[in-house]
């Protein structure tokens, strides 16, 4: 029987895992973190995995191609839009689906070769929290989350103590008697964390876990599982379909459309350089774009009058730069900002720039646009805007 007492991992499951290869999708250049990150071994090993689903006469692909390394002590968000495969890739991690094609290895155990005691074993190692909590109603706080070390066969004594130090570890240590009725949606999500982590394991998964939650519910569980993945060491992956959940807790991201990998790195690039159209719709969210009030002013090509709209996106040390004031005073060029954001990612800035140029300048467009290019991270000429009447 395992020994319950821990502020580190449990010991690991089976033997060695191979070096890590080549990301699959990487489309962005790490940061000296994420490259800090690449050493440490994948504690999750996706391997070209494919999985679809028969109904009646109807084939649907929900995973196609799909590879990601989870690395030991990081958090990773998987995003998509509806449909997009995340709940079929989450559950081809614990073994509740298994792929037609391709490897899951967990700490280089093989998944889909696990029989029922095998895979029984494996859930031990893997917490699991859901967008509805699924608490038990006939059971209190305290039941709840000493359910899964009653089944593991633990002794009441040191059932007692660990439940005790998991419901004071998410902050409900006066809710041990209290039913998931008499619980708010932030509460019984607590509980729910509590539960995934009796069993000390190595892995958590979060399936939509905030999407029931306020805002500020939203926050204070999001604040929780980073002090849980930085006390314990444990290693998170999580779906949503929000990007700010994964702005204000994950490490990487991976962005699923459709059953395919579009798109995946540090949460900081991604959203810096967003490649896909899809990243880049998910982020107007977040990082809101150009308004619909302006896309319907905007031209292809230039007309007499016209403005050249400028997409500009800066991160890191560009973002400190007065990079308009001196397009300003160099070219004698008066851009004009239309629409902006900023966020800051892990302490790194990240933003766009909506700006536009006038009508006519005494340099040539592109003149223009390669000098912010060199000082900015990207710069899109996004058209032409006409004169609003
Ligand atoms: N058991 C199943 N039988 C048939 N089709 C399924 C099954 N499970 C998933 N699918 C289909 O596979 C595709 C991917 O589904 P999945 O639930 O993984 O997406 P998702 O990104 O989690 O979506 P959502 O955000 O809406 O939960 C969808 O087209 C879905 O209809």
């Amino acid at each position: 029987m395992p020994s319950l007492s821990r502020p580190v991992p449990v010991a690991r499951l089976h033997g060695p895992v191979e070096a890590a290869p080549a990301p699959q999708a990487a489309v962005v250049t790490p940061t000296p973190a994420a490259a800090e990150n690449d050493a440490r071994l994948p504690l999750i090993r996706l391997r070209a995995l494919n999985k679809s689903f028969q109904t009646g006469t109807r084939e649907v692909v929900a995973l196609k191609d799909v590879s990601i390394d989870v690395r030991e002590g990081e958090i990773l968000g998987i995003i998509g839009r509806s449909g997009a495969g995340k709940s079929t890739l989450l559950r081809c991690i614990n073994g509740l689906e298994r792929p037609q094609g391709g490897e899951v290895l967990v700490d280089g155990t093989n998944v889909s070769r696990l029989n029922d005691a095998g895979l029984a074993a494996l859930r031990q190692r893997i917490g699991m929290i859901f967008q509805h909590f699924n608490l038990l109603s006939s059971r209190t706080a305290f039941g709840n989350v000493a359910l899964p070390l009653e089944l593991a066969g633990h002794g009441r004594a040191e059932i007692e103590a660990r439940v005790s130090e998991l419901l004071e570890l998410v902050g409900l240590a006066d809710k041990h008697d209290s039913y998931p009725a008499r619980l708010s949606g932030g509460q019984k999500q607590r509980v729910g964390i509590a539960r995934a982590l009796a069993t000390a394991p190595r892995i958590l998964l979060c399936d939509e876990a905030t999407s029931a939650l306020d805002p500020e519910t939203t926050r204070q569980i999001l604040a929780l599982l980073g002090d849980i993945n930085r006390k314990l060491g444990l290693t998170i992956v999580l779906i949503t379909h929000e990007m700010a959940v994964v702005r204000d807790l994950c490490d990487r991201m991976v962005v699923l459309d459709q059953g395919r990998i579009v798109e995946q790195g540090p949460v900081a690039e991604v959203f810096a350089r967003p490649q896909s159209e899809v990243t880049r719709s998910l982020l107007q969210d977040v990082l809101p774009d150009l308004p619909a009030a302006l896309a319907k002013r905007l031209s292809p090509v230039a007309q007499p009058g016209s403005q050249p709209l400028l997409r500009v996106r800066f991160s890191g040390a560009a973002a400190g730069e007065p990079v308009i004031a001196e397009l300003a005073r160099r070219f004698d060029v008066p851009a004009s900002i239309l629409h902006g954001a900023i966020e800051i990612i892990k302490d790194m800035p990240v933003g766009v720039l909506i700006l536009a140029l006038p009508a006519t300048t005494a340099q040539p467009l592109a003149t223009l646009i390669d000098y912010l290019r060199e000082r900015t991270t990207s710069v899109e000429l996004i058209g032409h805007v006409l004169p609003a009447h």
